[in-house]
């Protein structure tokens, strides 16, 4: 839905309470999103249910001036390119009464695979609960040649993921691929990202992140590799995106070692490390279990504003988080004001 100006949106609207007639401030949610996640995310129920809590989502047309369009409460995005950038961090610049989920910038870290993961490094979570950290890599940014030899150097333990370096959302930044021994890794395209494979049991969970709130699911993901395989099979083989699908894990008929979920007080804790540390609020992370081990965990990918159309209950938790962005806005206006007087 596109607003015109000369249909700005009623922003109050009726709603009974116990039979009273009380006025709603509506939500005005502007959104730049390809079309592809517009239809996964903006579904027909999460909308209707939006609209009944008082939540309108407005489609964003970006060959307009932004300040010309809503007024919006919030700002959702997930569009790529440098001038959109600019023109978001001008409009948060000019419009802080509106937020922008999220930060352009902050954003971009997610954009690199060697910066995406540099937090989880950093954080070295480790308690009583288990410890997180990410898979030894390297950094390959030109001279496929050069490979074998940097790898060796490096102490890198085969087989290895290789991940294109950038990020963005293309096909081909999703082209991943395993590498069973050191000489083939010469026919892979930098810059990659060279990742030690972690053996997980075939499963892996994602971790999705609303603001405060937290949805851990399972996904299939590839299957371990042996030892004899490792011995016997040369190569680089292309792998689809397996994790991807929507097809869940959850029940599937799982050993139980490797389908329980990492502990909750483990991922409240990461997940309250990276919001703050990446400074984002929408995201989901890529988590395994260490075959073999029951509190050994790495994260693998964390992703912006990922395929929340896939999280369960994404409905409510997601509509409940724009309207307590709207609230603690107010608050914070109500709180400025009472100072300033
Ligand atoms: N280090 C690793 N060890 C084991 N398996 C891995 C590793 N890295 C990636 N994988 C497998 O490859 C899949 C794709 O990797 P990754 O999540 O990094 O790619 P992506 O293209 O960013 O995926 P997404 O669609 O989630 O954005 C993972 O879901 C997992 O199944
Ligand atoms: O396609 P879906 O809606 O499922 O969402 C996927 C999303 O694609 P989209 O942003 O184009 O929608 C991907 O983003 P890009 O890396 O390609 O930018 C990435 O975040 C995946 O991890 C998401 O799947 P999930 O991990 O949540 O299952
Ligand atoms: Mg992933
Ligand atoms: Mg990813």
């Amino acid at each position: 839905m596109r607003l015109e100006e000369e249909e700005q949106p009623e922003t109050m609207s009726q709603c009974s309470v116990g039979g009273l007639q009380q006025q709603q401030k509506v939500v005005v949610v502007g959104y730049a999103l390809t079309s592809k996640k517009t239809k996964s995310f903006l579904q027909p129920k999460f909308e209707g249910l939006a609209r009944n809590k008082g939540i309108l989502f407005v489609a964003i047309d970006q060959n307009r001036p932004l300040s010309d369009q809503g007024p919006f409460d919030i700002v959702l995005h997930k569009l790529t390119g440098k001038e959109w950038r600019q023109i978001l961090e001008d409009y948060r610049q000019t419009h802080p009464e509106v937020t922008v989920l999220d930060p352009p910038d902050a954003i971009q870290r997610l954009r690199n695979r060697q910066s995406m993961l540099q937090c989880v490094a950093d954080m070295n979570l480790s308690n009583s609960y288990g410890k997180v950290g990410v898979p030894r890599q390297l950094v390959i940014k030109k001279d496929a040649s050069s490979i074998p030899d940097a790898v060796n150097k490096a102490g890198l333990i085969l087989p290895l993921v290789a991940k294109p370096l950038v990020a963005d959302g293309s096909a081909k930044s999703h082209e991943l691929s395993l590498a069973y021994d050191q000489y083939s890794l010469q026919k892979l395209e930098p810059p990659l990202v060279l990742q030690e494979f972690v053996n997980h049991g075939g499963v892996l969970f994602k971790v999705y992140i609303v603001g405060e709130a937290i949805k851990v699911v399972r996904r299939f993901s590839l299957p371990d590799v042996t030892k004899r395989e490792l011995s016997k099979i040369k190569g680089v083989f292309r792998f689809p995106r397996v994790s991807c699908a929507a097809a869940s894990a959850d029940d599937a008929d799982l050993d139980p070692s490797v389908a329980e979920l990492p502990p909750r007080p483990l991922l409240e804790r990461l997940a309250k490390e990276l919001r703050r540390r990446l400074g984002l609020r929408l995201f989901n992370l890529d988590i395994i279990r260490e075959h073999g081990t029951r509190d050994h965990f790495y994260v693998i990918d964390i992703n912006y504003f990922p395929g929340y159309g896939k999280m369960p209950g994404y409905e409510h938790i997601f509509t409940d988080f724009l309207l307590s962005l709207v609230q603690s806005h107010t608050r914070n206006d109500r709180a400025r004001n009472f100072l300033k007087a």
